[in-house]
């Protein structure tokens, strides 16, 4: 196809991965929602008969698994195995009846496709604003291959540095102390300025609850966060921290869905 428009997808010149665009202007604006489910079926298109697969949380990993199933029914998959990241994912994949297992019978699996919340030029990610991001981790460092899949909108220069929220996902006993610890991390260590917010929901404001029952501490930066190996370690090291969403080298493909048609980042 003709590439009639800019690239949406702005990698430096010394990036080391390739760049392919796929598709030029589509005839219509699109709906955010409408770019999900472009990004998701073009992903599903990597999806063969006989994979084990890491099915993703949120709202465009929701269009993979819709598609998934329906290619199931229609017989144009067979033998696939899904093993979700939430339990939100299990529920809908069990509604459409994707057979499912988990890491411990299937400790490799041949490929997930999941949403990000933002996507850096090196493919860097920071998922877990819908709270998933423990098993999303577990599930996706077991793939070979993952996909990520995003609209345009997702796309940022680096990690934090739009002052959205990073997700670390703490145990709750004494989280406070964690979360005054994870903020002063980045203030002492990294000199960059952090607030930390325990993540609420609900009328009365009680704490977010994982599926793991952990909680959420919120990382708010001022600029971007620098080393981003460095500042993952050392959020690692805090006891009473679990995980974190910055899912550092562990994208393969990244395929955005935006106004000017399809752009595919693979390493
Ligand atoms: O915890 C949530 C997950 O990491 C999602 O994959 C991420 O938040 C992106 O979600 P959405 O596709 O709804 O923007």
């Amino acid at each position: 196809m003709a590439i009639s428009s800019p690239p949406l997808f702005l990698f430096p010149e010394s990036s080391p991965m390739e760049a392919s665009i796929q598709a030029s202007a589509p005839p219509t604006i699109l709906t955010q929602d409408e770019l999900k489910k472009i990004a998701a079926y073009k992903a599903v298109e990597f999806v063969e008969s006989g994979m084990v697969l890491g099915l993703g949380t949120g709202s465009t990993a929701k269009h993979a698994v819709d598609r998934i199933a329906e290619l199931l029914h229609q017989g144009k998959l067979t033998n696939i195995v899904g093993v979700p990241t939430s339990k939100k994912t299990q529920e809908q994949a069990i509604s459409l009846g994707i057979p499912l297992s988990d890491l411990n019978e299937h400790p490799v699996l041949d490929l997930a496709i999941d949403g990000a919340d933002e996507v850096d030029p090196y493919l860097n990610l920071v998922k877990g604003r819908g709270g998933s991001l423990l098993r999303e981790k577990m599930v996706e460092s077991a793939c070979k291959k993952f996909i990520v899949i995003v609209d345009q909108t997702k796309l940022v220069k680096s990690l934090g540095g739009t002052g959205d929220a990073v997700p670390v996902e703490v145990v709750p006993f004494c989280w406070k102390f964690t979360e005054t610890r994870l903020q002063r991390l980045f203030e002492e260590k990294f000199e960059v300025g952090c607030v930390a917010k325990l993540r609420v929901c609900g009328k009365n404001g009680e704490p977010f609850v994982t599926d793991n029952m952990n909680y959420i501490v919120d990382l708010f930066f001022e600029k971007d966060i620098g080393d981003l190996e460095a500042a993952s370690d050392e959020i690692l090291r805090l006891a009473g921290v679990v995980e974190h969403g910055m899912f550092l080298n562990m994208a393969t493909t990244v395929i955005v869905a935006g106004e000017y048609g399809i752009t595919m980042k693979t390493k």
